[in-house]
């Protein structure tokens, strides 16, 4: 994949979707961005709870101070996001809604606590209907709920790194 043409943007609260972005750009170069929303999200994990499923029952985008300008100059955008309450939190939605995918490899990666990536996936294709989507990744990250925060460091980072291989070597 040349790397001028490969675009990781993510989402990430607690740093677990951040570190499988960063390696990703490690292994192929490109541009990385982090998805940032205009207003602060609660600090508070039960708080965030709460806020996101109000979020997502309502159909509430947040606003976002991340805008790509110029999307079409990229082939692959690499699409990184963690389960919120097995779905995508509502600010990957505010992304995708706000720009144009057409004719773009969209390549999806997912971290979560343990209960896989949800309908994340599904949304992004329901999202991106005019984008070629490829098969994505999961994988576990960190579990808030229980106070493990960055959990994809040290030997889980290296372990993370051989299955990102594993599936960028099917393409
Ligand atoms: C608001 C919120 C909701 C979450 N909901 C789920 C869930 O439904 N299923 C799951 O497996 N993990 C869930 N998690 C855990 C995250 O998906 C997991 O910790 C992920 O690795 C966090 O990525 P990040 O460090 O990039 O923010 C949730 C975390 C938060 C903050």
């Amino acid at each position: 994949m040349n790397n001028n043409k490969n675009l990781i943007v993510y989402y990430s609260r607690t740093g677990n979707t951040e570190a499988v972005a960063n390696l990703i750009h490690d292994k192929l170069g490109g541009y990385a961005i982090r998805i940032e929303t205009s207003e602060t999200r609660p600090a508070n994990y039960r708080q965030e709870v709460q806020q996101n499923q109000m979020e997502q029952e309502n159909g509430i985008l947040p606003g976002l101070n991340t805008q790509i300008s110029s999307l079409k100059n990229y082939k692959n955008v690499f699409i990184g996001t963690p389960t919120w309450n097995m779905a995508l939190p509502q600010a990957v939605v505010s992304f995708l809604t706000s720009n144009d995918f057409t004719g773009l490899n969209i390549f999806p990666f997912n971290t979560n606590g343990g209960y896989g990536q949800g309908t994340t996936f599904d949304q992004i294709k329901t999202l991106a209907p005019d984008a070629h989507i490829n098969d994505g990744f999961s994988v576990k990250g960190g579990e808030e709920s229980k106070g493990r925060l960055l959990n994809i460091k040290d030997d889980r980072k290296l372990e993370v790194s051989q299955l990102l291989d594993d599936w960028l070597n099917g393409f």
